[in-house]
């Protein structure tokens, strides 16, 4: 269980993490979201016992960030967004050095190897320099070094980060198994509709502070402004477009003329959503599909930090 509270961290007047307050449960994945700057890499930095924060504290598993980091140390596997490796020194030997520095005996070390690169997808690689490994590859022997001495948290960030979309999916699914092993796991992204997959819970930051955070659905609904309606008709699609854009419950109108698609937001009631249905019925539009959208966590997104900029100009 992590439990963080008021945690900040100043820079002369500048806050770069601004009064955090949060607990995350044991074997829950929990994505940070937010845009460069907002503050991601200082909290994992904290909470990985590498910053000192000016205010607040935090407790891994009951154990001081602060005050025990020794002992934090033991139980987080951390991934940093920049990492280095030794070019020198082959997969093997790198994921030694890095056992022997977790006091793991060399018993332990021939055990452990061998199962954390099955886990990455580096069996194979396992002899070669660390040199010729693809980017996607270091990326994953980082994660393996991460979970070398079997911490029960990992904090991995941005851990897709410079990746193609199909070494993306490879580290998607190599997360989506740890999980399942019950591991508590922090995760931070800008990829937001990735996050949404991966995780059970995310918060927003956003210039150093959290305006969001819970179950991914919960956000979702939360933030999303009213219902989005994709409508498909077989001809007219500029009717239908002056149609509902008459509509003042319309609002961010997409149109795809190739699929003769409309998508758009509606922020009326279910009784308004009907109404409007029939309306364009009477109206005589060639309707053939009408179907409620999930808002994708990109516009949820861009809906909270909209709000909260909106909010700091009022006070
Ligand atoms: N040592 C430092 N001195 C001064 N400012 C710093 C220092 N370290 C970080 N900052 C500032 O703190 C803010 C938060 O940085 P942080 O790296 O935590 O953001 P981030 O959300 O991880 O961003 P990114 O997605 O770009 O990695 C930034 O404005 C950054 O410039």
């Amino acid at each position: 269980m992590i439990e963080i509270q008021g945690l900040t961290k100043k820079y002369h007047d500048f806050y770069a993490l601004n009064d955090l307050t949060l607990t995350i449960n044991e074997g829950v994945v929990f994505g940070f979201v937010g845009s460069n700057g907002a503050g991601k890499s200082t909290a994992f930095s904290i909470l990985s016992t590498l910053l000192k924060p000016t205010t607040g504290d935090a407790f891994i598993n009951g154990k001081s960030v602060k005050k025990s980091p020794a002992t934090v140390r033991k139980q987080i596997g951390y991934m940093p967004d920049f990492f280095g490796v030794y070019d020198q020194l082959t997969v093997d030997e790198y994921l030694h050095f890095y056992a022997a520095s977790y006091q793991l005996t060399s018993k332990e070390r021939q055990q452990r190897i061998p199962e954390m690169l099955a886990l990455v997808n580096l069996t194979h690689k396992r002899y070669e320099y660390v040199d010729v490994l693809s980017r996607g590859m270091k990326q994953r022997l980082c994660l393996a070094r991460a979970m070398i001495h079997n911490p029960s948290i990992l904090i991995l960030d941005e851990p897709a980060s410079g990746l193609d979309p199909r070494a993306r999916i490879e580290m998607r699914e190599i997360i989506r198994h740890l999980r399942s092993f019950g591991k508590t796991i922090l995760i931070s992204s800008h990829i937001l509709p990735e996050l949404a997959e991966m995780c059970d819970e995310i918060g927003v930051l956003d210039e150093g502070k959290l305006i969001a955070h819970g179950n991914v659905t919960a956000i979702q609904q939360q933030f999303a402004k009213g219902t989005r309606l994709a409508v498909r008709v077989t001809y007219g699609v500029e009717e239908a477009q002056q149609f509902f854009e008459r509509n003042p419950l319309v609002s961010n109108m997409h149109i795809s003329t190739k699929d003769m698609l409309l998508t758009f937001d509606f922020s009326g009631t279910k009784i308004e959503q009907t109404e409007l249905l029939r309306e364009a019925m009477l109206h005589d539009l060639a309707i053939i599909s009408y179907t409620q959208e999930n808002h994708n966590l990109e516009d949820v997104f861009m809906a909270i930090t909209e709000g909260a900029k909106e909010h700091d100009s009022m006070v």
